[in-house]
């Protein structure tokens, strides 16, 4: 038969208690004393460090402030905690046992940080700091509301802790992590891997696009207007601060496809060493995700929607705009609101880039004055663009071959993309130069014909029309493969995101 184990009398509890009690008292009073003659006889910052040293060995806290410092706020990331990483990164000292060590693609060296539970000791004018990771783990139930199969996820919860003597709080707050703000930003400037993440799906890649404004083929005037905006932009933060803007600045990109637009994206995030978040609208439900997604991105960043034509069904904005195949809705002025930084909540230094074939084919409310703060258009290759493209590829200035190949450029439309793949095709500059005319000549004795043809079969009149739509329709079947794409690649994250 089972018994119950017998339960200890009330007065042996009490006497364990006391005994309890009386230890503890002992050790507080030797504390205390020894406490004491640190005071009478040691320097203050001496006095400091041993009396925490003491305080942590006999579990007496109470000299010790720790700030908590979490990865996320809300949906927001934290940039205090960002940065607190960044820094330590280069504060491993060599007193501790156990180091994680990665490297990011493209990145320069190699990032060293500390294991959860470890402390790094660390002093800033005379104070002693303990850094240490934290992290929790919480389990979340996640529903695909198209096939509503449940799965479960686990979430980390990471944290980093600061702890130091109570008397320096004042001086940590206001000095030391303003300092570590600063110091982060230096060394990321330094290794800096600019960051391409796919928004909806928070996967990462380092971007690696070389494309800088140097080997960008562009109008040269049109490239230093650029350059000069974004100078403007980045040095002036107190004045959207006076003038009560946001800190944001919005362009249109549009062009025929292959002209550069997501080169010059990408130059101008290599330009002010901003990460890229591409913005996939169609992966996206609803205003409340995109609100959450964009509050996710961090500050210093260039958030992308591409081809925004293919992206949004334009309807008309009073019913709101859908997702292609999406039941869901996400509205035209949803997104507009953010362009319009309503949301200051945000965060500040943000670059907000819309890419599109078709200009006239935007709701007029995109391009509204005042709504984007710069139209750029990227036009088909022009002589001195073709003079980029070749420095870029062959590493020639100037050839006898150039005259020939400039005169044709400004008959025939072609895209620096083609030019590029041509320049690609032999290393040899002769040969190079001579298949690009080659190419140049086919084409403009394509164009010839075509128009021939149609000069026979509709006249005139009928050309430019026709031209347009070969071209419209050409554009919207680049849309269409796109679409396509873009459904596949969601599908396989879906997928994947099951899967794990
Ligand atoms: N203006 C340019 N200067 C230098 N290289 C270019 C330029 N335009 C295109 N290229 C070359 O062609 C490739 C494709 O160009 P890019 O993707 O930038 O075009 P896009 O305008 O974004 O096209 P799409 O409308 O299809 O997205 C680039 O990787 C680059 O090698
Ligand atoms: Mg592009």
């Amino acid at each position: 038969m089972y018994s119950l184990p017998s339960m200890p009398s009330t007065t042996s509890v009490l006497s364990t208690y006391t005994a309890f009690a009386a230890s503890a008292m002992l050790v507080r009073s030797v504390f205390n004393e020894v406490q004491a003659v640190i005071n009478q006889l040691i320097p203050q910052k001496l006095q400091e460090r041993i009396s925490s040293s003491l305080g942590r060995l006999f579990g007496d806290d109470s000299s010790r402030l720790t700030l908590i410092v979490n990865e996320y706020n809300g949906f927001s990331i934290n940039e205090m905690y960002e940065a607190s990483e960044v820094y330590l990164s280069t504060r491993v000292t060599r007193s501790i046992g156990q180091l994680k060590v990665f490297k990011d693609p493209g990145n320069k060296g190699l990032s060293v940080t500390i294991n959860k539970g470890q402390q790094i000791i660390d002093t800033f004018e005379g104070i002693e700091l303990a850094w240490e990771f934290a992290s929790t783990e919480t389990q979340q139930t996640v529903v695909d509301v198209e096939t509503w199969s449940q799965s479960s996820e686990k979430t980390e919860h990471k944290t980093i802790l600061l702890s130091f003597h109570k008397n320096h709080n004042e001086k940590v707050l206001n000095t030391f992590l303003p300092y570590v703000l600063e110091r982060s930003k230096a060394i990321k400037n330094e290794n800096r891997v600019l960051k391409l993440q796919a928004l909806g799906n928070y996967q990462g890649v380092s971007l690696s696009h070389p494309s800088t404004f140097d080997t960008l083929a562009m109008d040269p005037v049109l490239k230093k207007e650029i350059m000069d905006d974004l100078d403007r932009f980045v040095k002036r933060k107190d004045f959207y601060l006076r003038v009560g803007k946001p800190w944001k600045r919005g362009y249109l990109l549009y062009g025929p496809p292959g002209t550069g637009k997501s080169s010059l994206i990408a130059a101008m995030a290599n330009y002010l060493k901003f990460d890229i978040y591409d913005l996939e609208l169609a992966s996206l439900r609803g205003n409340s995700n995109l609100r959450s997604l964009l509050t996710s991105t961090t500050n210093r960043s260039i958030i992308v929607i591409e081809d925004i034509d293919c992206s949004i069904e334009l309807q008309d904005r009073q019913h709101g705009a859908y997702i292609q195949g999406e039941s869901q809705q996400l509205t035209l002025s949803g997104l507009l609101n953010f362009v319009d930084g309503l949301w200051s909540s945000c965060g500040d230094e943000r670059i907000i880039v819309f890419t599109t074939n078709y200009k006239d084919k935007l709701d007029p409310a995109l391009l509204r004055p005042g709504r984007m703060d710069m139209h750029i258009h990227m036009s088909y290759c022009t002589p001195c663009g073709f003079k980029i493209l070749a420095s870029n590829y062959l590493n020639v200035k100037n050839h006898s071959l150039f005259s020939q190949i400039e005169e044709l450029i400004m008959e025939v439309e072609v895209t620096p993309a083609e030019v590029a793949e041509e320049l690609m095709k032999n290393e040899d500059v002769d040969t190079a130069l001579t298949g690009i005319i080659g190419f140049l000549e086919r084409k403009k004795g394509m164009k010839r014909k075509q128009s021939g043809v149609e000069e026979q079969k509709v006249g005139d009149e009928n050309q430019e029309e026709n031209d347009k739509k070969n071209e419209s329709q050409e554009m919207e079947e680049k849309c269409e493969k796109r679409k396509v794409k873009r459904n596949k690649r969601k599908m396989a994250r879906r997928a994947k995101g099951r899967k794990q």
